[in-house]
């Protein structure tokens, strides 16, 4: 069984149906773990089987899984018809699967460039369209419509992650199409933000990119450290639930204060013996 929320009340989202994409690693399954802890029914889905179905062993019966490749319109549209069959209902979409290699851009090919874009931005796009126009807008027993609640994972610095030009785009992009449609679609009840993932130390975080890179990462964090899943986690379940009502268009910068961060502080240069900011003295 999984373990109860270490935050939140235990019902704080009985009765919702949440898909959680890119569910069977990471970010994606603690947040699905955490969902399914606070009531919500959770539908993962992702490329391989095989990490969806290892989320579904931890979550328990609340958790069903399916793979889907949302860069596929077809797949997409599959995806969404079974989990309103399974369910008849979706009240929230956390767009978290995503990604990106890093590399300088002048190393970039346009197919390398596309291959980035189209799993973050198109994909983000095509799972929050096929949402919407199934699932939230559609009228409900009281003929309006249903409404519902978009999450995408976007990326902080928002200044652009060096080496990931493509995804910093595509990022960007997202959050403009949060807020976008947070005007758009407000008529029909639908409430999008995003969630600006600062490092998180995941295990693909951890082994993916090199490794000089990784083991700098923390020192980049005014607070100190990499952020933890369940921290990432609860912010979602935050927004899911009903304190998370009247936030709309939003971008949630969840990083330990990265976004800020122009280098180490104290400066180099700049610190007493102590190693503490120097500190300008008081007029007489
Ligand atoms: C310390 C850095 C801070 C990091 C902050 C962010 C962290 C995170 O996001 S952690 C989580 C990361 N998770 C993922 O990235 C998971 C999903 N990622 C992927 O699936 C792949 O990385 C993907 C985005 C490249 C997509 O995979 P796939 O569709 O299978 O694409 P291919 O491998 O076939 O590649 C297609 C195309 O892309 C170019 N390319 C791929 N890798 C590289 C590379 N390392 N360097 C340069 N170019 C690359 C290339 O053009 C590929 O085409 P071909 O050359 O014909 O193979
Ligand atoms: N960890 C970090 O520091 C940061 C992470 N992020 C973003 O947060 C999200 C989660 O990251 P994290 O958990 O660390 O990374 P993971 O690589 O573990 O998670 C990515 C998930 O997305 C799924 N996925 C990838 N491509 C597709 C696709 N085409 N269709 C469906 N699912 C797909 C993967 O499953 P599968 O391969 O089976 O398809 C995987 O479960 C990603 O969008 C990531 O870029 C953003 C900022 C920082």
């Amino acid at each position: 069984m999984v373990a109860p929320s270490r935050i939140f009340a235990p019902d704080l989202l009985a009765g919702q149906v949440i898909v959680v994409s890119g569910g069977g690693t990471g970010l994606g399954r603690a947040a699905a773990l955490e969902l399914v802890a606070l009531g919500a029914e959770v539908v993962v889905c992702g490329r391989r089987p095989e990490p969806l179905e290892e989320t579904v062993a931890l979550a328990g019966e609340r958790c069903r899984a399916r793979v889907c490749d949302i860069r596929e319109e077809d797949d997409v549209a599959a995806f969404v018809d079974w989990t309103l069959e399974q369910h008849g209902r979706i009240d929230t979409l956390l767009n978290n699967a995503g990604g990106q290699f890093l590399a300088p851009a002048e190393s970039i090919t346009p197919k390398g460039f596309r291959t980035v874009t189209r799993l973050n931005l198109d994909g983000t796009w095509l799972m929050t369209h096929a949402v919407a126009t199934k699932a939230f807008i559609p009228a409900g027993e009281d003929g309006r419509a249903r409404g519902g609640k978009v999450i995408s994972v976007t990326l902080s610095p928002h200044n652009g992650l060096p080496g990931m030009v493509h995804s910093s785009a595509a990022r960007a992009g997202v959050e403009t199409m949060m807020a976008e449609l947070s005007t758009e679609w407000a008529r029909f009840g639908i409430r999008c933000n995003a969630i600006a993932a600062g490092q998180f130390g995941t295990e693909v975080f951890m082994t993916k990119y090199p490794q000089e890179m990784v083991a700098a990462a923390a020192g980049q964090v005014p607070l100190g450290r990499l952020g933890r899943p369940e921290e990432f986690a609860w912010l979602v379940a935050y927004l899911a639930s009903p304190a998370g009502d009247w936030f709309s268009g939003a971008t949630l910068t969840l990083d330990g204060g990265r976004d800020h961060h122009v280098g180490p502080w104290p400066i180099e240069g700049s610190r007493d013996a102590e190693g503490r900011p120097l500190q300008e003295a008081r007029r007489a």
